[in-house]
């Protein structure tokens, strides 16, 4: 056997070359390894981390509690974000708790906020599921299902429960497609679509297509299978909704009154203004009707949506052919707020209500005001009613 002095030791050649090879050997398992890492690694994970990291930067103006909750949101995923977009100003007002005291005698779940408090993982975990599949598969797809209406109905709440669902996903902004940016093409709008795989709806709601004159024929020569809902609540106590938004944003504007009226001592209603127009959903149905089957509209109850709100999104479900998976588990009702809210996703995390701009105190209109309203608008709500096979009881 040979042998070699090494240092002060004698070392034989053998172990000498199956040091050589070892030292070889992982030379080149850490190279594949960095190869591996570079290869696979920065092309998926990192940019995630980097556009997630990008994505939590809005808010960094913010109050630190509130930044803790929202930093929460930024780590499950996108449209958890556009939740706390609508979160951000979902304060707890007191506002809130005027609605509460009318609201709560009507409630079809558990005024309770023990409810609130036990943790509900399903929540979370639909959600979790639903993004981590979305984000890195699937295909950017024209909608599906679409919530077309009415402004201040209903419509954000009917979004932000059924995105829950893990076989929906939706845009949580309002893409005006069909209205204003029609000229821009459906490659444009899809373009805006999130990722969704075969077995998942692809949804968004832009109120204002439901009065928009040639949303319908629009629709309809994107698919005529496209699925429409449509969520209807009191045309007055919607008007004082609508105008309440509107003097949010512009204090200066006439009164209520003296807009809703053409002349008020002979009750003769301005119909050009859009706050009543809209409320004379019969009209609009009707150009609906001309493009889609009746079959093919649902139409949500705000008034329901606020007080049994599983029960609505139950019929939504069953609409959207989905299995019935968001219940009355989903929700609790928050006193502050005055509101159906989702219950937390962890217990660490804060309840998750729709922004301050939802829930609104009304500004107060003369009863007198409000019977005249009611009377005007009795024919077009008895016309819906017998179209929609639906009594809204809203008179
Ligand atoms: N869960 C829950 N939380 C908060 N608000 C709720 C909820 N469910 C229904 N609503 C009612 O939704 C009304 C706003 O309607 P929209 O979301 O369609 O408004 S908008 O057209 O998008 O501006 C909003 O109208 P206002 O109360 O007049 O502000 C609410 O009454």
């Amino acid at each position: 056997m040979a042998y070699r002095v090494f240092s002060n030791r004698i070392v034989p050649s053998s172990n000498r070359l199956s040091r050589r090879f070892i030292f070889i050997f992982t030379l080149s398992l850490s190279f594949t390894y960095l190869c591996y890492s570079i290869i696979f690694c920065s092309g998926t994970i990192m940019p995630n981390q980097r556009i997630e990291e990008h994505r939590c930067l809005h808010f960094k103006n913010v109050g630190s509690k509130k930044l803790l909750q929202r930093l929460h949101y930024c780590t499950l995923s996108t449209d958890s974000k556009v939740v706390l977009d609508e979160n951000a100003d979902s304060g707890l007002t007191r506002q809130g708790a005027n609605i509460t005291r009318n609201q709560s005698k009507h409630l079809a779940f558990p005024l309770s906020f023990s409810g609130a408090q036990s943790r509900n993982t399903d929540t979370v975990e639909y959600r979790q599921n639903n993004n981590t599949n979305s984000q890195k598969y699937g295909n950017k797809k024209l909608p599906n299902a679409l919530i077309v209406g009415v402004k201040k109905g209903g419509t954000r709440a009917v979004l932000e429960f059924i995105r829950i669902h893990p076989d929906v996903r939706a845009v949580g902004t309002e893409p005006h497609f069909f209205d204003r940016n029609y000229d821009k093409g459906l490659d444009w709008y899809r373009g805006l679509m999130p990722r969704t795989l075969d077995s998942q709806i692809t949804m968004e709601k832009t109120p204002s297509y439901f009065v928009t004159r040639e949303a319908p024929r629009r629709i309809s020569s994107m698919s005529r299978d496209t699925k429409l809902i449509v969520v209807v609540r009191n045309p007055v106590t919607r008007a004082i909704s609508d105008y309440t938004q509107t003097l949010s944003k512009k204090p200066d504007i006439p009164t209520f009154e003296e807009l809703a009226f053409k002349n008020r001592s002979q009750g003769i209603v301005d119909t050009s203004w859009n706050a009543i127009r809209i409320g004379m959903y019969i009209l609009h149905l009707e150009n609906w009707l001309q493009y889609f089957r009746l079959s093919q509209i649902h139409f949500v109850s705000g008034e329901r949506l606020i007080t049994d709100p599983a029960g609505e999104m139950g019929r939504v479900q069953d609409f959207l052919g989905l299995k019935r998976i968001i219940t009355d588990k989903h929700f609790y009702f928050n006193r502050t707020k005055g509101f159906p809210c989702l219950k937390k996703p962890e217990s660490s995390s804060q309840p998750r209500c729709l922004g301050k701009s939802k829930g609104r105190t009304h500004v107060q209109i003369d009863q007198e005001v409000i019977e005249q309203l009611r009377e005007f608008y009795k024919p077009f709500n008895v016309r819906f009613y017998e179209t929609v096979g639906h009594d809204f009881r809203w008179d």
